[in-house]
């Protein structure tokens, strides 16, 4: 029936925003309340090139090129990044409940997403540290009804068939925030096909993932007065780009990786294929953050009493200096250690692990192979244990 009524759904226009949460926050609800259950096609799929979108952008970075000189995408000849979060959802995982948004945007035709860990999600009042609520979600979409905002997830406090509480534009801006909270934790994450759906050991994706997830779930002690101290919940987000093989496509990478059974490691590997070192930008990945309200331009944090800005987890540098340049305030690296490399290990033993969610640690010497040619070739931040040092070709250890 009501697959029925979504086939005859006008196609729903959204009113375009500026990029601030303020701005999205003066836009009227109306006719949100309407008791209109039709669900628009723009709702459903693909057709969001006919859509006005409601958007928040980021001004595209004027020194990103330089940091990132392999990069394809020159961002001072592209036009403003603007992204807009058509859907979230609620998704239960072994590190506790997360919200997956997804994002369009308009610089290229992916789907990126952002994996929203925060307690507040689920709660209508007082909070202890700001709600991570994506504007572009919470603003008014035009001649929108509340069935339509509710099945795009722009919805407060739990969602059940008894509790349905639209959002508004302004739903966080009016709760109290009553500690000095330590910033979000977020990890900019790249696609990996490979080590995140069939548990590759050529790297350590799919580990990351899931330790980038695990770290954001620790519960935070924060001091709520002289003495007094309060545990809450994790909180941050895992910007999830949908750039597989540092940019290349995963066509590219099976064929680097082809080159690195011959010997290349795989920096050497994508060169050979014409690619650059790495050919990700993180423009997207900036104003999906300030969507989310976690972090501003540097520029307007200057006055306020508590910092806005994220604790980043990598070990990449031109991660941290790409995400700087795009206007997003890094209060701290975060370092992320490989699990097996977290106490020095023997290689004898580490032949059959693998890397899907929540089931330990990625090992083997295709894996300190690569890890290494990250320190070693692309400047990573990260000590290599001895036993990782002298390995080379791992067909060559195997023969
Ligand atoms: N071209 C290429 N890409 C790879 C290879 N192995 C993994 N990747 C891709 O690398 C991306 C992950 O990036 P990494 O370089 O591992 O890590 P990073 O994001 O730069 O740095 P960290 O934040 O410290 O993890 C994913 O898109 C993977 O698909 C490879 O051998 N060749």
């Amino acid at each position: 029936m009501l697959a029925q009524r979504c086939l005859k759904a006008p196609t729903l226009t959204a009113r375009t925003i500026t990029r601030s949460r303020c701005s999205a926050s003066k836009l009227s609800l109306r006719r949100v309340s309407t008791t209109r259950e039709a669900i628009p096609r723009s709702l459903l799929g693909s057709n969001v090139k006919n859509e006005r979108r409601a958007y928040t952008s980021i001004s595209p970075p004027k020194s990103a090129a330089a940091i990132d000189p392999s990069s394809q995408h020159d961002p001072t000849t592209q036009p403003e990044v603007h992204v807009k979060c058509v859907a979230r959802a609620r998704i239960p995982t072994p590190h506790g409940p997360a919200f997956l948004h997804l994002y369009n945007n308009n610089r290229d035709e992916k789907e990126h997403l952002a994996i929203v860990m925060d307690s507040a999600q689920f709660s209508d009042g007082p909070m202890v540290a700001p709600a991570i609520r994506s504007a572009s979600l919470d603003a008014a979409w035009e001649e929108e009804t509340t069935m339509e905002r509710l099945i795009r997830g722009a919805y407060t406090g739990r969602l059940t068939e008894e509790m349905r509480t639209p959002s508004t534009p302004q739903s966080d801006v009016s709760r109290t925030i009553t500690a000095v909270i330590p910033p979000p934790l977020v990890r900019i994450h790249s696609e990996c096909y490979t080590g995140e759906t069939i548990g590759s050991m050529r790297c350590d994706c799919g580990e990351q993932l899931d330790e980038a997830m695990r770290q954001i779930s620790q519960p935070i002690t924060i001091s709520t007065a002289p003495g007094v101290s309060q545990t809450i919940p994790g909180r941050g987000a895992v910007i999830y780009l949908r750039q597989e093989g540092r940019g290349i496509g995963l066509a590219a990478k099976l064929r680097a990786y082809n080159l690195q059974d011959m010997g290349h490691d795989t920096l050497s590997a994508n060169l050979m294929l014409g690619h650059g070192a790495d050919e990700r930008s993180y423009e997207v990945a900036a104003a999906i953050l300030g969507d989310l309200g976690v972090t501003e331009p540097l520029s307007s944090t200057a006055n306020t009493s508590q910092a806005r800005g994220i604790r980043l987890l990598t070990n990449n540098p031109a991660k941290v200096q790409a995400m700087s340049a795009a206007g997003i305030n890094i209060l701290e690296r975060v370092e992320m250690v490989p699990r097996s490399w977290q106490c020095d290990h023997d290689h004898g033993a580490r032949d059959t692990a693998t890397t899907i969610i929540d089931t330990g640690a990625v090992r083997g010497a295709d894996l300190d192979k690569y890890i290494k040619a990250k320190v070693e070739k692309m400047g990573h931040i990260l000590s290599v244990p001895p036993s990782a040092k002298s390995i080379r070709n791992p067909l060559q250890r195997q023969a």
